[in-house]
Formats: C-alpha cells, sequence, structure tokens
C-alpha cells in the first residue's frame, strides 16, 4: 500500500509538483519532479527550502525557547558542550598546523626549542582532557533534558491524541507516537539532537576553515595555492553530488511483484510469533514444514522471481548508487591529494613540503567528515524546523470530524427523562477504501426509552450502522438526530459519555482490572471498591476474580501491547543467568479467556450505567461468547437497569428477548428491510420469520 500524506500536509501550501516514476528491480520508484534536481544547489531547490525553513522556523524558535524554560541549566550546559566538541576538531588542526609550522621552522634555520614544543604538546594533551569531561557534560545533560521532555509534552499529546479521531490515528503517517518503544519516546528529543547536530557541523566547518585559511597563510606559491585547491575541492564535489542515484531528496518505493509478496508472506506465517499458537491449534506446523510445504512454496517462488534485483532501493546498500563519476571524483579529493600534491609538485618537494602534506592530509579528512554530517537529511536545518512543526502540530491536533457545541443532555429540555431519542434519515456508509455501503440507505426512529433488537445475517450492517451514533464514522450521506438535533451539533464528547457501547469483542486495556472496570467514569465521580466489586458481580466476573494472585489489582495481558515484539531490557547476547534473572524480573500478566473478557466489558458497563447519566445503552454480540446462563443472567441485568435509558442489542440469539423488545430491527444487505414489534414481523413472514424460525428450530 502506498503511504498516505501526513494529516499536516494534507493541505499543501504550494501546488503539488508531478510525480515520476521508474523502476528498479521488482520495486517501483516514485519521486516529485520539481526537487528531482541533479544538483542540491539548483537555485529552485534553495528557494524551495528557504520557503519551508521561514515558514516553520517560528515553531523551532518556540521549541527552542520551550526547552530553555523546562531545563536552563541542563540545556545550557548541553549548548555549551556541544560547540565545545564543534570547535575541538578545529583546536587540534590548529595545533597540529602550530606544531607543523614549529618544524618548518626548525628545519629552515637549523635550530630546535624543545621548551616550545612541550609546551605545545602540554596545551593538546590538556585540550583533549578537558574535551572528555565535556563530553561527558554533554550525555549527561542530555538525560536530563529527556527526563524533563517526556514529562512535560507526553501529557499534552495524550490530551492530543484522545481527541483525535480514527482516521488521525490510523493515519499512515500519524502524528502520535504510537509504533515505538515507550522507553525511547522523548517528543522533542530528535529536536535536541537535530540542533546538536547542525550547531558542531556549522561550528565545526567554520572554526576548520578559520583555522586551515590561518594556516595556509604562512605558505608560499604555488604551494599554497594547490593547498587551496584541495581543501576547497572536496567540499564542491561533495556539495554538487547527488545523494542518489534519483537526484531526488525524498522518493518513496513498493513492489506487487507476486513472487516476492508470496515469500514475505511465508517469511511472515513462519518467523511471526503471533501467528504461533494459531498454527498448532490448527494442527498446522507439522503439515506446513519442509516437506510438505512452506519451504518448497518458499523455493518456488524464489525460482519465479530468479535473479531479478529485490534489494531494498536504499542509495547506502548499493540499490541505488548515484553515478560513479561522483564517488570516483570524491575518492581523489578525499583520499589522494597527497599523490597528487606529490605529482603536481615535483621538482619543488623540500622538507617544508613534508609538513604541508601532513596538514593538507589532516585537514581534507576532517573537512570531509563535518560536510559528509552536514549533507546529511537529519541534520538539515529544514529538518530540524520540520521536527519542531510536526511537534506542535501533534499537540495542537483537532478532530477533522466536525464538532457541535451542544452539551448533553439538550439545555432546552428537549432530551427525555426516559432516555436517548435517536432517528436516522437516509443514512448511508461507505467505509474508506470501499467501494460499496456497508449501510444503505436506513431510515428508522427509536423513541426514549425503547428496548430496541437489532437483527440479519453477518455482514448485514448491524455494527456499522450503531458505530455511526457514536461517530466513529460520519455517514457518507444522510442524517442523524438524537433528541431531534442533528447528531453533529453536539459536543462529541459529552454525548460519548451519554452512551454505553458494549462490542462483541472487547479490548482488555493496559492497566489493573480495577481499573478496567472504572474505566469510563466521568472525572466526577470517586471510585469505590465496593461499586467496582458489584459492577464485577453483575457482569458475573466476581469469580474469575477471586482466583487471581492479585485480586483486583492484577494486570492483565492486554489486547494490544505498544511494545510488542521488543525485548524488554536487553543489551548484547545473553547468557542462562541473565536469561533467568530478566525471567524473575519481568511482570508476568495474566491472559483471560474470551468470555471472562465479555464479562470484564459487562461489568465496565455496568458500573457506568451506575456511575453516569447513560441515556443509551447499546450491547453489540457482546454475549456470544458466554455460556447460556451467563448470558441470561446479563441480559436480564442490563433489562434490570433500563430505566431511563433507551436499549438497543445486537444479537443472533434473540428468542429471549422479542417478548421485551419495542421495536425489531431487521437488516439485511446494509438496509433495514423490515421494522416493527415480533408479531408483525413473524407476520410478514420474510427475512426476521427465517432468522426466528431457524433459531427456534435448533
Ligand atoms: N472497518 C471496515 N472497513 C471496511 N469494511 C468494513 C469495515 N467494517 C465492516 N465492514 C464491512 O461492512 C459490512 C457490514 O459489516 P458489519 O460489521 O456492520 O456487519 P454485521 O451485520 O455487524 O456483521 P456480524 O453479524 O458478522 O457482526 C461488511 O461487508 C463488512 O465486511
Amino acid at each position: 500500500m502506498l503511504p498516505v500524506p501526513r494529516a499536516t500536509e494534507a493541505k499543501p501550501t504550494r501546488t503539488p509538483s508531478r510525480l515520476r516514476r521508474r523502476k528498479h528491480g521488482i520495486y517501483e520508484i516514485a519521486f516529485e519532479d520539481d526537487v528531482s534536481t541533479q544538483w542540491q544547489w539548483f537555485p529552485n531547490h534553495i528557494f524551495r527550502s528557504m520557503e519551508d525553513i521561514t515558514r516553520t522556523a517560528p515553531y523551532a524558535i518556540r521549541l527552542f525557547i520551550e526547552i530553555w524554560m523546562l531545563a536552563p541549566t541542563a540545556f545550557s550546559a548541553y549548548i555549551l558542550s556541544v560547540a565545545w566538541s564543534s570547535v575541538s576538531s578545529a583546536v587540534n588542526l590548529y595545533f597540529l598546523s602550530v606544531l607543523l609550522h614549529l618544524l618548518d621552522d626548525s628545519f629552515t634555520s637549523g635550530t630546535l626549542d624543545p621548551e616550545i614544543y612541550r609546551f605545545v604538546a602540554i596545551a593538546w594533551l590538556s585540550f583533549t582532557l578537558i574535551s572528555v569531561s565535556v563530553h561527558r557534560m554533554q550525555a549527561t545533560s542530555r538525560d536530563t533534558l529527556c527526563t524533563r521532555l517526556r514529562a512535560h509534552f507526553i501529557p499534552q499529546l495524550i490530551g492530543a491524541s484522545l481527541r483525535a479521531d480514527l482516521f488521525s490515528m490510523q493515519d499512515f503517517y500519524s502524528l502520535f507516537p504510537v509504533t515505538t518503544r515507550f522507553e525511547s519516546e522523548f517528543p522533542g528529543g530528535s529536536f535536541i539532537t537535530q540542533f546538536s547536530q547542525l550547531t558542531r557541523n556549522a561550528l565545526a566547518f567554520i572554526s576548520q576553515v578559520a583555522v586551515l585559511l590561518h594556516a595556509i597563510s604562512y605558505k608560499q606559491r604555488p604551494e599554497k595555492d594547490v593547498l587551496v585547491f584541495f581543501c576547497v575541492a572536496y567540499p564542491l564535489v561533495r556539495w554538487f553530488a547527488p545523494q542518489n542515484g534519483i537526484g531526488s531528496s525524498a522518493y518513496i518505493f513498493w513492489t506487487e511483484n507476486s513472487a516476492f509478496r508470496r515469500m514475505k508472506a511465508l517469511f511472515g506465517l513462519t518467523f511471526c510469533p503471533q501467528y504461533r499458537s494459531d498454527l498448532i491449534l490448527d494442527g498446522l506446523t507439522s503439515c506446513i514444514d519442509d516437506q510438505a510445504g512452506v519451504a518448497i512454496e518458499y523455493e518456488k517462488s524464489a525460482k519465479e522471481l530468479g535473479d531479478v534485483n529485490d534489494s531494498e532501493p536504499y542509495p547506502w546498500s548499493g540499490g541505488l548508487s548515484r553515478h560513479w563519476i561522483w564517488d570516483f571524483l570524491m575518492n581523489i579529493t578525499v583520499d589522494l591529494p597527497l599523490a597528487i600534491y606529490a605529482l603536481t609538485l615535483p621538482t619543488r618537494l623540500s622538507p617544508t613540503s613534508i609538513t604541508s602534506m601532513a596538514l593538507l592530509q589532516q585537514a581534507t579528512s576532517l573537512l570531509s567528515l563535518s560536510i559528509g554530517e552536514y549533507s546529511t537529511d537529519t541534520s538539515s536545518l529544514n529538518g530540524l524546523c520540520a521536527y519542531a512543526k510536526w511537534l506542535y502540530d501533534a499537540i495542537h491536533h483537532r478532530s477533522s470530524m466536525p464538532q457541535g457545541t451542544e452539551p448533553y443532555p439538550c439545555t432546552d429540555k428537549k432530551s427525555s427523562e426516559k432516555g436517548m431519542k435517536i432517528s436516522f434519515k437516509g443514512v448511508c456508509l461507505q467505509y474508506p477504501g470501499c467501494h460499496h455501503d456497508a449501510v444503505r440507505d436506513v431510515s428508522f426512529e427509536i423513541q426514549p426509552g425503547q428496548l430496541v433488537l437489532v437483527v440479519g445475517v453477518n455482514g448485514s450492517g448491524k455494527s456499522s450502522m450503531l458505530k455511526l451514533l457514536a461517530r466513529l464514522f460520519d455517514p457518507s450521506k444522510g442524517q442523524i438526530f438524537v433528541d431531534d438535533k442533528p447528531l453533529t451539533s453536539y459536543d462529541a464528547d459529552k454525548l460519548r459519555a451519554a452512551m454505553s457501547f458494549l462490542p462483541q469483542a472487547p479490548v482488555v486495556y493496559p492497566v489493573s482490572v480495577r481499573e478496567n472496570i472504572s474505566l469510563g467514569l466521568l472525572s466526577n465521580h470517586d471510585v469505590d471498591d465496593k461499586a467496582v466489586e458489584e459492577a464485577a458481580w453483575r457482569g458475573g466476573c466476581s469469580q474469575w476474580i477471586s482466583r487471581l494472585n492479585d485480586l483486583y489489582d492484577t494486570q492483565l495481558q492486554p489486547s494490544f501491547d505498544i511494545n510488542s515484539g521488543w525485548s524488554e531490557g536487553m543489551y548484547g547476547i545473553l547468557s542462562e543467568g541473565l536469561k533467568d534473572e530478566l525471567a524473575r524480573n519481568t511482570v508476568t500478566k495474566v491472559s483471560i479467556s474470551g468470555g471472562e473478557k465479555q464479562r470484564l466489558a459487562a461489568a465496565r458497563t455496568f458500573m457506568r450505567l451506575e456511575k453516569n447519566n447513560t441515556k443509551l445503552v447499546v450491547v453489540d454480540e457482546a454475549t456470544s461468547s458466554l455460556d447460556p446462563v451467563a448470558e441470561r443472567d446479563i441480559l436480564s441485568e442490563f433489562r434490570r437497569s433500563r430505566q431511563g435509558k433507551t436499549l438497543i442489542f445486537v444479537t443472533h440469539r434473540f428468542h429471549q428477548l422479542v417478548r421485551d423488545a419495542d421495536q425489531i430491527l431487521c437488516m439485511r444487505n446494509g438496509s433495514v428491510i423490515e421494522c416493527g414489534s415480533h408479531e408483525t414481523l413473524l407476520g410478514l413472514d420474510g427475512e426476521y420469520a427465517r432468522l426466528y424460525n431457524a433459531q427456534t428450530r435448533v
């Protein structure tokens, strides 16, 4: 799948450039036309970079000030240490040039003053010692900064992220930190790193050039000219050379090669630990082993792919290198200046030329280093400003769904004490990337306090229709009304607080059992143990919780783990003893069954019903994994809590609810095809009657 643009870049400030494509092995590469210039100094590119920097620089300045205010001492120490290490190469070069100059003088005059040499050597050594401690100060101040950054920015990102709609969170380029390891997530940390790289590179370059020019000024012509030429040759070549074989600073690539994709799928099937328990349960491990399948299939696909290049087209992996002439020129200007120096001035070589050559070799390699670092993307000024903008965009992210301001219950007394009134008018829903409607032209009305049953075969659109109520998605056509006002006119948070959804596959959140039950309560309620236990009992959880080692404080295995796939606290290759120690010190999380998860979610809903002013309860196939007794008990608990609430049940096993239902909606292919009471629908002898009879005859 092609990556979609980052949310903040969805509205470009200038006309989007034309995309160009080329092939590389099995990969298709796409890049932008306007930056596909061979040379980075091309005026157009420089102009665009300047434009970007002007646009984003205020963010960088703001972030800089914010970080400084967070930790003034640590940040000052950090900047000072960065500045020190930036000029250290130039100072080293300076000491070298002084030594060589003294040597030069000694050769010419035939006298040697050991005191001066000793003094220079001691000064050089002292400088190196100070550099070591400055380096340590830099590491310590960076650690302090990172801790403060995490404490400062993560709460702001949490707030912004929880306000974000589903699409923003699922965006390929999500603004929020979702996939990385928490331990290494320091919002703003990259800014500090990039800032220090940029400062280091700029200071290092300026100071080295200054020292070099100073040292060269002592030389005679033409030696001086040759030295100057070689000192500027490498930077120029490096500056002009394209970054990769395409010439564009950014490109994307993907492959549609079926043989390669199959090889990748088989690789995933075999090596992904997540598949292993299902493979074992399905008895597939033995029948897909090398004799029977996967290895043979893999070989077949590999044969089909043949020798075609399938290495990813990164310039550094050799997949997409620039033209060889650039590398040749760079090598000559970095590695061979001494040889060429000797070649161009063979008749003029003298003892002083040796010092010139040593200076030249040291200077060119230092310059190549700082210029090489400068040209990497991450340390560019543009990248630094873009990062700051990215962070503030995330902090100030607002849901892309239109938000209303109407509180719930409505202030103008339109909301009934009996429950929520819901009306659908010609509602359609088409999921992004789908070409058919999951919900098609649906219209109905549910009166406050009604108990409504939604039935239909698999995939008929029941859950999709109800997800629209919580505004997980907005309809692609039609309108939904709550208490006679458009759904979009309400403050979504306030409206959702009055709803309670119990899904078919509830998730276990990465918190304790107690918190899993009390999550979702409005903040003004104190969570007392008695209420949690009461909700657990109503959800049928008391028994299994009583068997847990830490009872309500037990940490359950969450449905999704942000760090999954990462090993905890490891460095290097572990001995058996270290592995045992790690196992002893790692918190074991308890897994619970599918039915227990449904009971836990039911307990959470009962807790909300008790404490929040809930006006709508939607139970979407939420008892499908429960045994018949537990299902009956939970459904009766819901019926008992009906007072003041509208209840919607989606279920395939609906026979025990039909007598209580005020209204039944029967769906097929995304549409409500029959609507009415149990008796009316049975009388129609249509889809509902077919489903009901199939159930009662089993
Ligand atoms: N997130 C999604 N993206 C794309 N299509 C979806 C998505 N969720 C559901 N669908 C599709 O929408 C249609 C309706 O699905 P929905 O889950 O609403 O049906 P359902 O009646 O609740 O089914 P079931 O009884 O099996 O739970 C199906 O064709 C399904 O594949």
